[in-house]
């Protein structure tokens, strides 16, 4: 049967989401096309502030990688934003040109953040926090200028207030109201979430209002109506959002603030629907994912022509994502004439809470200080329970107490324990009986609870430990390998060793993996670990790894991809760059670049012509895209370098030669610095090297990227044999304890450095350690050689592949 042709506009969150409740009632109804304007595959813009706080990384946040799309079959066209909608032929056009017909259109566009009208908006350091190339654009300036002013005190601005703190800078938050959070808060938790920010370093300007950003080039000064100035150098605009709606507006759509849906989604041209923040519904377009997942839900269902009940708006919760404070706000939350309040305040424990009630419903809370039970009040405003029989103050202190356990253990099986993605205590219970559910990461993967702001995991965690009992283990919780398991790293390892597991599918039999298929994140991991445990039996899986690994080069954001040839310690000849400069002149490079790690990077090159322009180099891979070691970064040393005293390149050359191509797990730099002027900066490296009065230091766990940590000295030795020795035996170590996607310095603070160093230090297991490296090396072939001199590699790879 032919399928019908759906095309989504907006591969984010509302977007993708009802994607995946269509997939979830039918995999074939669908031949589906994605369009984003974004570089990436679908990710959690709510942890965009856990970025920017440092407390998880932009890799981390994906919500559906690449594999996800190709596992689906679903086309994602990214990069690209879709300028037209021909509604008579039934088509979409994007700025590149690409046309796609649909049967059925989508439009989750999403918003845009609001720019005050005012001048120097344009000015380097202005920016919003929408996405990931704003975060980048935070974290890059927070590296160099250190005077931070946040324009505006909702949400958005506090949250990238207290990550631009975190990366050391001052910080002023400017407000345009009396009152920090004035769309979720009433005065009272407004001064007390001041007071707490403020104890936290954060500054603020209230009543203020800005007229005019002034510098040169870059910001410096913020002018406001009153007169008054501030000094700074990066300025974050965070005053809210407006829908993206130029596209529905150019196509006929009806559009007011957002565009106008029915109670099914539906737009005023047939096989149009909308979803998501674009969206206006009842006059209310909104701002936070709860509602839009409902929403998401429902068109699903209107879409794939199951019976479903309307979508009659939403009540909205939202909890401020900033560590050491806890601010809840739900519904109605200020009191008026048909509204009363029941507020408590403690001012010893700075904890303030405030119910509002409607007659006998409860239709809004603030809580401050304790929001523990704010899902459950939710469930209640959600419900529009009728309280009447009930004393109102007890709706504050549910019976049994204030321990996690006991609120969970009180709470109705209809209530919700995750406000983002409705999931009542009901269903994760069920979960956990049914579906054999143990860790929070489990309970995320059957029911989609703590998927998105996360913070309901704590609750998660206590009905687990409260359905568990004796069975619940605590320390499982944060080590399992990912939710398709209840098994940690090390215990998976354990297992393959033990049980002699030697295939993905077998690991995931054997050892009871709760999906048939394992997800993006355990078939990697398992590849590798399979591949580290049996270096000379297991034969790798090409398609359990990432595209650019698959393919053996890095792809861009356009779609066409990086190729970088390897040259050994930076070194290059005259040969050398004239095969690259032909290669680059036929096949069209957009750009030749020199990397941070002294090789030359050939842009722009199309997928179906990498096999030729490798052939036609004639030079190993420089695995720039791989798990393994990347480069051994030199200095020029006592070549040319009137400072050096040693032979730099030399011990970086033998460095890489040894090291190259065997994997680890994540990627491994190198520099070796021929005096302490350190010119091949070591001292960011995973593993860098220094020499020093005859001697060479060696430098382990340093990281020059966005955690930037400076490496720890392991020790000194004599000789180039000796570093070799040690480098190698650290590199083995570390690819038999690493866990996947963990770099070196993450690993070496999980692990302890002391813990390494005796290891290292010790003849014994370095002499063993480099034995079992040694047999690793031995197997793996020089990838490009290997897929040219394969016609059928070619083939599968190159020709027949759609790569996303
Ligand atoms: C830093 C931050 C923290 C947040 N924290 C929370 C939180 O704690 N809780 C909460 O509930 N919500 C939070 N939110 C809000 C939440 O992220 C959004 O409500 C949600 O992402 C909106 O989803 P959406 O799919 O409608 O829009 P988006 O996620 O913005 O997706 C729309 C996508 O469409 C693309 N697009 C637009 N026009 C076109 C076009 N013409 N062609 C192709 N592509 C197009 C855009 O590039 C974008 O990728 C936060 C937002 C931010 C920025
Ligand atoms: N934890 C969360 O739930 C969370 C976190 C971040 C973002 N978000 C969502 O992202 C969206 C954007 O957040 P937001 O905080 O920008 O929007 P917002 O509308 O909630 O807050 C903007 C704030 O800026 C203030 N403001 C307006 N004009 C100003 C001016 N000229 N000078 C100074 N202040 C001014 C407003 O008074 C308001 O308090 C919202 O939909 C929000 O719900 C949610
Ligand atoms: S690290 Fe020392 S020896 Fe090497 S290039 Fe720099 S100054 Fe010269
Ligand atoms: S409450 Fe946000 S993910 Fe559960």
């Amino acid at each position: 049967m032919k399928k019908n042709r759906l095309v989504l506009i907006g591969n984010g969150m509302a977007g993708v989401k009802t994607i995946e409740e269509i997939l979830k009632i039918s995999k074939e109804k669908f031949e589906i096309t994605i369009i984003g304007e974004e570089p990436h595959p679908n990710y959690n813009r709510i942890l965009l502030s856990k970025v920017l706080q440092g407390d998880t990384t932009v890799e981390d946040i994906t919500i559906n990688d690449w594999s996800w799309y190709e596992e689906n079959g679903i086309r994602l066209i990214t990069n690209e934003k879709v300028e037209h909608i021909c509604t008579a032929d039934q088509t979409v056009t994007t700025n590149a040109g690409t046309v796609i017909s649909y049967d059925e259109l989508i439009l989750a566009t999403g918003s845009q953040p609001f720019i005050l009208p005012i001048a120097g908006v344009d000015k380097e350091g202005v920016t919003t926090f929408r996405d990931i190339k704003d975060t980048d654009e935070m974290l890059k300036a927070s590296k160099t200028y250190k005077k931070a002013a946040v324009i505006g005190g909702g949400l958005l601005g506090l949250e990238a207030a207290r990550g631009l703190l975190n990366l050391g800078m001052q910080v002023s938050v400017i407000h345009l109201g009396k009152s920090l959070m004035d769309r979720q808060l009433d005065a009272t938790a407004a001064e007390l979430l001041k007071e707490e920010l403020e104890k936290q370093g954060m500054r603020f300007l209230l009543e203020k209002n800005t007229t005019e950003i002034l510098g040169g080039e870059r910001v410096e000064r913020l002018c406001f109506s009153d007169g008054e100035e501030l000094e700074c150098d990066l300025v974050v605009m965070a005053v809210g959002i407006r829908p993206n709606v130029e596209l529905a507006q150019s196509t006929g759509l009806w559009v007011n603030r957002g565009i106008i849906v029915s109670d099914y989604l539906e737009t005023n041209i047939p096989h149009i629907y909308a979803v998501g923040e674009c969206v206006e519904h009842n006059h209310i377009t909104y701002g936070l994912v709860a509602p839009l997942f409902e929403q998401a839900k429902i068109l699903a269902k209107k879409i794939c022509n199951v019976e479903t009940t309307p979508y009659e708006g939403s009540v909205t919760f939202t909890q401020l994502k900033v560590s050491g404070v806890e601010v809840f706000s739900a519904g109605e939350f200020i009191e008026g004439d048909d509204k009363k309040a029941l507020k408590v305040l403690d001012e010893q424990d700075g904890i303030y809470k405030k119910l509002v009630f409607r007659n006998n419903q409860l239709v809004g809370a603030v809580l401050f200080g304790d929001s523990q039970e704010g899902n459950r009040l939710f469930s209640l405003i959600k419900k529009q329970a009728d309280i009447s029989d009930t004393a109102k103050i007890s709706i504050l202190q549910p019976i049994g107490g204030d321990s996690g356990e006991n609120l969970v253990a009180s709470m109705a099986a209809d209530e919700l324990v995750c406000g983002c993605n409705g999931v009542s205590k009901g269903a994760i219970v069920q979960a956990i009986h049914e579906q054999g559910c143990t860790t929070v990461n489990q309970i995320k993967g059957c029911t989609s609870a703590g998927r998105s702001c996360g913070g309901c995991k704590s609750m998660v965690s206590d009905l687990l430990e409260l359905t568990l009992g004796d069975s619940f283990d605590a320390s499982a919780q944060k080590e399992t390998m990912c939710s398709c398991t209840t098994l940690s790293r090390d215990e998976v390892v354990e297992a393959i060793k033990e049980k002699g597991l030697m295939h993905t599918r077998e690991v995931m039999n054997v050892l009871n993996w709760n999906t048939s298929d394992g997800c993006s994140k355990c078939r990697p991991a398992l590849n590798y670990y399979l591949g580290m445990v049996y270096p000379t039996e297991y034969e790798d899986e090409n398609e359990s790894r990432y595209v650019n690994e698959r393919l053996h080069a890095n792809i861009q954001k356009d779609g066409s991809f990086g190729v970088v040839p390897r040259m050994y310690g930076g070194v290059t000849s005259p040969d050398q760059l004239r095969k690259i400069a032909d290669v680059a002149e036929k096949y069209n490079a957009k750009l030749l670049k020199v990397t941070g790690g002294q090789r030359i990077d050939i842009f722009g090159i199309e997928k179906e012509d990498l096999p030729k322009v490798w052939e036609e180099l004639d030079m190993p891979s420089g695995y720039a895209y791989g798990k393994t070691l990347r480069t051994v970064k030199t200095c020029v040393g006592e070549s040319f370098c009137r400072f050096g005293t040693q032979d730099s390149i030399g011990l970086g050359i033998a460095l890489e030669k040894r090291l190259e191509r065997v994997g680890t797990p994540h990627k491994f730099k190198m520099g070796v610095s021929a005096c302490p002027r350190n010119c091949a900066e070591s001292g960011i490296k995973d593993f860098g090297i220094v020499g020093v009065d005859g001697a060479w230091e060696m430098y382990v766990g340093g990281n020059g990227g966005t955690h930037l940590r400076s490496a720890d000295l392991l020790g000194k030795v004599s000789t180039a044999e000796e570093v070799i020795e040690y480098a190698s035996a650290y590199f083995q170590y570390y690819r038999e304890t690493g866990i996947y996607m963990e770099r070196t310095s993450k690993w070496l603070e999980r692990i302890g450095f002391e813990n390494i160093k005796v290891v290292i230090d010790d003849p014994k297991q370095r002499r063993e350690l480099n034995e079992r490296l040694n047999v690793a090396l031995t197997v793996h072939d020089e990838p490009w050689k290997k897929i040219i001199n394969s016609p059928k590699l070619r083939n599968e790879l190159f020709e027949k592949v759609e790569v996303h």
